[in-house]
């Protein structure tokens, strides 16, 4: 049995207008479409404790569009932010290269933020992709990754040289650097 009702949901062409390179093309035609599937993904938030309601609708490269809520639990500290349901949501169907994405909450008076937390989750995929913050009334306000999260830590930083890698730290030996020397010490050293 398969229920595509919160599945993949494509920004239609028909609704939006735009032309057959909508995608890659200057205008910018799935901006209000993509706002609008935040906020119909607001309307499914499981918040019972905070009853704060977000939506979230992240655009693939391909048009595909995931959307996701938040989804709280009794034990507090394992809620999901909606942003953060929307990528697992994604990558987890396969997809791993996106163009924008629109968060929606219920707040009257501001563009509704994204958490530190899902900043980071946004940057693994690119810092310059596209966030759009919106209000109820779906105005928005656009910004990037980078510009929510500067001087960001990211895959890139994981590839770059660095002083130490694991391949000098044996399972019993402990590295650490002291104003450029290394200190090794094992096991035997620490119960002295
Ligand atoms: O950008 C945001 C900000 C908050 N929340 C959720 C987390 C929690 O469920 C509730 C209140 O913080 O709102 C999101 O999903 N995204
Ligand atoms: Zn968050």
């Amino acid at each position: 049995m398969t229920d595509l009702r919160t599945d993949e949901l494509r920004v239609d062409r028909a609704e939006t207008g735009a032309r057959s390179n909508w995608i890659e093309g200057e205008d910018e035609d799935w901006i209000k479409p993509l706002i609008h599937q935040a906020h119909w993904a607001k309307e499914f938030a499981y918040c019972p404790y905070s009853k704060f309601r977000v939506g979230a609708a992240l655009l693939a490269h391909d048009g595909t569009v995931f959307t996701g809520c938040n989804v709280e639990n009794a034990s507090h500290n394992l809620g999901l932010c909606a942003e953060r349901t929307a990528v697992v949501k994604a990558v987890s169907q396969g997809y791993q290269s996106f163009k924008a994405v629109a968060i929606a909450s219920d707040l009257e008076d501001q563009f509704i933020s994204p958490c530190g937390g899902c900043r980071q989750f946004l940057r693994e995929f690119g810092d310059q992709r596209s966030v759009y913050l919106s209000k109820p009334d779906e105005s928005y306000k656009k910004m990037t990754v980078e510009d929510l999260l500067p001087v960001s830590f990211g895959p890139e930083d994981l590839k770059r040289k660095r002083v130490f890698t694991t391949d000098k730290i044996t399972s019993n030996t402990i590295v650490s650097s002291v104003g450029g020397n290394a200190l090794q010490s094992n096991s035997d050293q620490g119960r002295r």
